[in-house]
């Protein structure tokens, strides 16, 4: 008997599909810019993922039922999925992600989870949220974040001052992103729409950019992005820009890339990069803090032989060694996204984290 249970063909293998995780998509984007037609859409297109949609709606106070919708062979299922309070960007930690799972766990496997924010919410403390979750072994991952952005209103949410010199929040979900949705293009002259697709890209210069009527797109072009892992580096080798965008307005937020050559220290990294995140302690020439939102980066270190992913939201950061392999030169690309950079004083320190 004892054999027996010993006996490697009685262990049961996982299966690689049910054990492999499930995506999350953030969906984000002002009040009223086209989140829930963007999920009505996914929800009645014809595809073949099972997806799980959870519904933040704001303002109905606290311990309030939350509507998820399950779409399944075309058909939509409403569900009910209780979440203790009302607002998910700062009670999902616990409550929500749990949800998720026991949701998971009572209704089978989803393929896929779109997780719709309020307008005002900021996406970087959800993604946090996903993003610690998975290295504590979640069985979902962030996948990417989407910005729904309204043709008509951007201008006015994007450049809109806040109180105490906060980054307004229309703002932080462009710099979030890693794909935007110019909305309602229908209702907007061209020049218009030209003018929000510019300051769009000045405030993120990676963002994949998508002029959409109805929240209409290809669902290939927001899921399965893989902006958060290690097969990013491909995309992120695609997307870095040499150019970056130049705004002089003081307080808008604006990205800076840069490449260096050479192989860099972890040890060193990790002081400038917390100082950086964590210390803020790094200013720029008009004694500003910098202020970084969201940092991506492709790593030569010093001590591993394939290429090294940086991703960065907020204060959070993870370093993670890809499968590819350096060929030929070996070089670092770096991505910030910000308030305040500058981009001298950023690749100074980054030089100084280099093997001499
Ligand atoms: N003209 C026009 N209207 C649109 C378009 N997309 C969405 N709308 C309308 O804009 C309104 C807001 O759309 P929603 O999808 O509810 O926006 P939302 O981002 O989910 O809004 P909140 O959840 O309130 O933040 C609705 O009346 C939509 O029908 C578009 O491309 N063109
Ligand atoms: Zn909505």
């Amino acid at each position: 008997m004892e054999e027996e249970e010993d006996c490697p063909e009685l262990v049961p293998i996982a299966d690689d599909q049910t054990q492999s995780k499930i995506p999350v998509t953030i969906i984000t984007g002002y009040l009223g810019a086209g989140k829930t037609t963007l999920l009505n859409y996914i929800l009645t297109e014809q595809h073949n993922k099972r997806i799980a949609v959870i519904v933040n709606e704001f303002g109905e106070g606290s311990a309030v039922e939350k509507s998820l919708s399950i779409s399944q062979a075309g058909e939509l299922y409403e569900e009910w999925l209780e979440l203790r309070n009302g607002c998910l960007c700062c009670s999902v930690k616990d409550n929500g992600l749990k949800a998720i799972e026991n949701l998971m766990q009572k209704k089978g496997k989803f393929d896929y989870i779109l997780l719709e924010t309020t307008g005002l919410a900021d996406p970087g403390a959800v993604a946090s949220m996903f993003w610690v979750d998975a290295e504590l072994g979640s069985d979902i991952y962030l996948d990417g974040i989407v910005s729904v952005v309204d043709a008509k209103y951007a201008l006015q949410h994007l450049t809109e001052e806040k109180p105490g010199d906060l980054i307004n929040e229309a703002a932080r979900q462009v710099a979030l992103a890693d794909v935007i949705l110019i909305n309602k293009t229908d209702i907007v002259s061209v020049e218009d729409l030209n003018a929000v697709h510019s300051v769009v890209r000045s405030i993120n210069g990676l963002v994949k950019i998508l002029e959409t009527q109805r929240s209409r797109v290809d669902l290939s072009e927001i899921l399965d992005l893989h902006s958060f892992d290690s097969l990013s580096g491909k995309s992120l080798q695609d997307k870095f820009i040499s150019n970056t965008s130049h705004n002089h307005l003081d307080k808008s937020i604006v990205t800076v890339t840069f490449e260096v050559v050479g192989n860099v220290i972890e040890e060193n990294l990790n002081v400038f990069i917390q100082n950086l995140l964590w210390e803020k302690n790094i200013k720029n020439t008009n004694g500003f803090h910098m202020e970084v939102i969201r940092l991506k980066g492709l790593l030569s270190m010093n001590d591993k032989s394939n290429q090294v992913i940086i991703q960065g939201v907020h204060e959070l950061y993870d370093l993670e060694e890809t499968q590819v392999n350096w060929q030929g030169e070996r070089l670092n690309r770096m991505v910030f996204i910000g308030r305040h950079l500058d981009k001298d004083i950023l690749k100074q320190k980054f030089l100084s984290a280099l093997e001499h």
